[in-house]
């Protein structure tokens, strides 16, 4: 399939992000509170002011940048950290014992909310109307959604600090996986600090007037046809399906085309903003069509015990498959579920030759794995899960240690 770019952004929206993207000179301010009894810390922690400071920077979440300011005595002092594209970036630690809190710290003081007044600035990949920026809504309920033309640009104006969190599609419940993003968690260095489920109401969008009969194509996210796909032809749409970079870019580039014989598949309120009417409601092949979001940030979450948590893995190990069911083993006699296993190419190291003397060679493929697992890092149980783990594997990281999202729903009905 072609893909077609989505045209420059009308004067409905903002500009989407892009690259190349010069990062304007920031002050971040990392805010960070402790508690020795309750913050798992991979080393001991110290007393001193050098020690919590390196902690909280291991652990801290509450990070939030600001506009430039005039140097204070606190910006005076502030530890730089490094240089964005030729500009200063300082950190500025502010350590709160937990003690001098009023309360205790609660999972949204950890993820969501920037202080000092702050609106928390959420990338996504797509313009407005996409279902990755209701995610972010979802997810962050006042947050400023800022939309970038790549998922790679998301990466980087969090990277950068343009952006607080980045949000990303990472499956479906009929489309499956999204590899490419997989792949990106991995290239990144940005950790999962939350997840969202959201269900999706897709709708055959076309210019007003327009008639089922006048249409050669149907255009939208590979993930949006792949969900339409029986109903499309149930429709009688037997017509070239192409793919775009998202759902509601898909409708704006026939809004802002004039294609009378290309509809859209995309949101109702992409239908809104982009003056589309709708020609089907609800296209998806099935009711239950729900898409999974990860939230992601510079710093990890501090892993609690007191709600549900989930945690992903990604792992591959010398002997190819072979060891996969000891490695899945550390879990199963913790009692640990997984409730995601996904493969994908070892790129550093896609064949590995096995020699047999009498046989020859075989060259088997290498993968990588993703693995989700219903436990926080916080518990000793996956502390040991992963230790076994990592006996057997060459690589493993941890991607991050989030709640899981427990919001009960629906099908949708398109309000989303
Ligand atoms: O294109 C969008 O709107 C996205 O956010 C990606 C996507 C596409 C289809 C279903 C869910 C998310």
């Amino acid at each position: 399939m072609q893909a077609l770019l989505p045209p420059s952004t009308n004067n409905l929206t903002k500009p989407a992000l892009r690259l190349p993207r010069v990062a304007p000179p920031r002050l971040a301010v990392l805010k960070c509170a402790y508690r020795s009894d309750s913050v798992h810390l991979p080393n001991s922690v110290g007393s001193s002011r050098a020690d919590w400071q390196s902690s909280c920077a291991i652990l801290a979440s509450n990070v939030v940048s600001q506009q430039p300011q005039p140097p204070s005595d606190k910006s005076r002092n502030a530890d730089h950290v490094g240089s964005v594209n030729g500009h200063k970036t300082s950190v500025d630690l502010e350590i709160v014992p937990m003690e001098k809190l009023s309360s205790a710290l609660t999972i949204t003081d950890l993820s969501p909310a920037p202080m000092h007044g702050a609106q928390l600035r959420v990338a996504y990949q797509g313009v407005p109307g996409a279902y990755s920026e209701a995610a972010a809504g979802k997810a962050y309920p006042k947050c400023e959604a800022i939309p970038c033309d790549q998922f790679e640009v998301a990466f980087q104006a969090v990277e950068l600090w343009i952006a607080d969190r980045a949000v990303l599609p990472v499956e479906n419940s009929l489309g499956g996986s999204i590899h490419r993003n997989y792949d990106l968690l991995l290239r990144h260095r940005l950790h999962i600090v939350g997840e969202v489920q959201l269900p999706v109401h897709h709708c055959l969008l076309a210019l007003p007037g327009v008639r089922k009969e006048y249409l050669n194509r149907v255009i939208s996210h590979p993930q949006a046809l792949a969900q339409c796909e029986l109903t499309l032809t149930k429709l009688g749409l037997n017509v070239a399906r192409e793919a775009v970079d998202d759902t509601a870019g898909a409708a704006e580039f026939v809004a802002a085309n004039n294609l009378r014989d290309t509809a859209a598949i995309a949101s109702a309120r992409a239908a809104e903003l982009y003056g589309m009417e709708i020609l089907e409601n609800g296209i998806q092949d099935d009711s239950s069509n729900v898409t999974r979001f990860v939230m992601l940030a510079r710093e990890p979450i501090i892993p609690r015990t007191d709600r549900p948590f989930k945690t992903s893995i990604v792992f591959a190990h010398d002997k190819g498959t072979s060891v996969l069911f000891k490695v899945l083993s550390a879990f199963a006699f913790r009692n640990i579920s997984l409730t995601k296993i996904e493969s994908r190419p070892h790129r550093n190291r896609p064949i590995r030759l096995v020699s047999d003397s009498n046989e020859g060679t075989a060259s088997h493929f290498e993968y990588l794995f993703y693995v989700d697992f219903e436990a926080s890092m916080a518990e000793v149980r996956a502390q040991n899960a992963l230790a076994e783990v990592q006996e057997f594997t060459s690589f493993l990281r941890v991607l991050g240690s989030y709640p899981i999202d427990m919001t009960p729903w629906s099908p949708s009905r398109g309000d989303d």
